[in-house]
């Protein structure tokens, strides 16, 4: 019942927002402007930004300047520009977030850094690797991170407690497996950007969280994409954008990964399945009684459920096989299994060693903009970040996916 209570006011203060601290003097302030009245502009930004002290939303710039005007009149932004250019170039502006289709996001990027202006880039970062290595290589880049400018590809999972704890769950150097599986609804309609392939759209691209969690885990980049199964729009839609993927890969040292992803699971499947990573590692031997001539080994797998957005609700199970075994003749003398569930709704439950203040309300985007204004500001983060190498082996591995389907890698409208 008070677990029931808990969970039931944390999502009251996920939809009202929750403290809003008082701001910091101006000098101090980080002012965002935002490329686009976009539909995830709201709990991406304007939320976590209402409760960050250090951190305002000054202006908006819409194709259209009545939808900007509307979205800044509803969520109280003082500013709207004429044009995505003209918010990039306002001296009112220090960082800009942008939520625009794929396949704009290499333009304006570029754009910002430029302009010496920070960038918060929704994921996926650009539309592939080439694209990437430009973005996160190129000059524009290194002229701009001389002066201080940081760029974040936002894979807001990644900054959440609950995922820390996860990874703090794992032994990188003896995992076998990862098997990622995001299920979700129809919740996005044909002529979506996800299903446009001249935005860079496909669920491959806008799932990409499956193969970004695998690089997490591993921590190092697949050698190869071993099968690719996808389901695509149907013709008058683009055969080109899939919204169904199933993948396998391979790991050096013969590790291994699935991958699977759709827009058009059902309510069922989605609830049923609950977003889970599964980690499965190799026996490893935990202890040695050298008296009795035994060996112990444990053989872990962890589980999480819904990764993506953890503080809603989620679970990590953590499944410990042991064996005891005679060292020589490895023959068995005992075995058992311990089962244990974790959880970290905040850095506090999460218990690995983060003493940082936040609350069991906050989205993982809000523990991204504390990241993206710590790099900013220069002070110690978590730990957590997106860097640029990260984001080209994302996009390099979006496309080793792509080839295998034997579907065309994305281009943006401006490569
Ligand atoms: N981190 C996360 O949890 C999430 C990330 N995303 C990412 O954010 C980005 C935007 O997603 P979402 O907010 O759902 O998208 P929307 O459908 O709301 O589109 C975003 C904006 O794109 C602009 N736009 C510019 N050119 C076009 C065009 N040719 N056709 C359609 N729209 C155009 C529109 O701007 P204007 O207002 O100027 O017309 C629109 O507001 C994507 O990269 C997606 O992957 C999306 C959802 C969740
Ligand atoms: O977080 C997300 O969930 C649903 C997706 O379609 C979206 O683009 C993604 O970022």
């Amino acid at each position: 019942m008070t677990s029931l209570i808990s969970l039931l006011n944390r999502w009251r203060l996920m939809a009202t927002g929750g403290h809003q601290p008082p701001k910091a003097p101006a000098n101090q302030l980080i002012r965002f402007g935002i490329l686009g009245a976009a539909n995830i502009a709201p709990l991406a930004i304007i939320t976590p930004a209402a409760q960050h002290p250090e951190v305002t939303i000054t202006a908006v710039a819409a194709r259209d300047r009545a939808k900007a005007e509307k979205f800044a009149k509803k969520h109280k932004i003082p500013i709207v520009l004429n044009s995505y250019q003209e918010l990039i170039e306002s001296d009112q502006v220090d960082a800009v977030y942008i939520p625009l289709p794929n396949g704009l996001h290499l333009e304006w990027a570029l754009e910002c850094l430029k302009k010496g202006k920070h960038v918060l880039l929704e994921k996926p970062s650009v539309g592939n690797e080439e694209e990437a290595r430009r973005l996160f290589g190129g000059e524009e880049v290194k002229a701009a991170a001389e002066k201080g400018v940081v760029m974040l590809e936002a894979f807001h999972y990644r900054f959440q407690p609950a995922w820390a704890l996860f990874l703090s769950l794992l032994d990188r150097t003896n995992i076998v497996d990862v098997n990622v599986n995001i299920i979700l609804p129809q919740l996005f309609p044909d002529n979506d950007i996800r299903f446009d392939y001249n935005l860079a759209g496909g669920a491959m691209m806008d799932l990409t969280y499956t193969n970004s969690v695998v690089r997490a885990i591993y921590g190092t980049e697949p050698e190869e994409c071993t099968s690719c199964e996808v389901q695509t729009m149907k013709p008058p839609l683009d055969e080109r954008c899939d919204h169904t993927f199933s993948t396998t890969w391979r790991f050096p040292g013969g590790a291994t990964a699935t991958t699977m992803g759709t827009h058009r699971g059902s309510w069922i499947e989605h609830l049923k399945t609950n977003l889970p990573v599964t980690v499965t590692h190799r026996a490893v031997v935990i202890e040695t009684n050298e008296e009795k001539g035994e060996e112990t080994l444990r053989k872990r797998k962890v589980t999480m459920r819904n990764f993506m957005m953890a503080m809603i609700w989620h679970r990590i199970d953590i499944e410990d096989e042991f064996v005891v075994r005679k060292k020589e003749g490895g023959e068995e003398v005992r075995r058992w299994t311990v089962k244990e569930s974790r959880k970290g709704y905040t850095w506090e439950e999460a218990n690995i060693g983060v003493d940082r203040k936040c609350e069991t309300y906050w989205l993982t985007y809000k523990y991204q903009l504390d990241a993206f204004v710590d790099r900013i500001k220069g002070r110690e983060g978590t730990g957590a970040w997106v860097d640029g190498e990260d984001s080209i082996g994302q996009m390099r591995m979006i496309d080793m996916a792509y080839r295998k389907s034997g579907l065309p890698t994305r281009v943006s409208k401006t490569s």
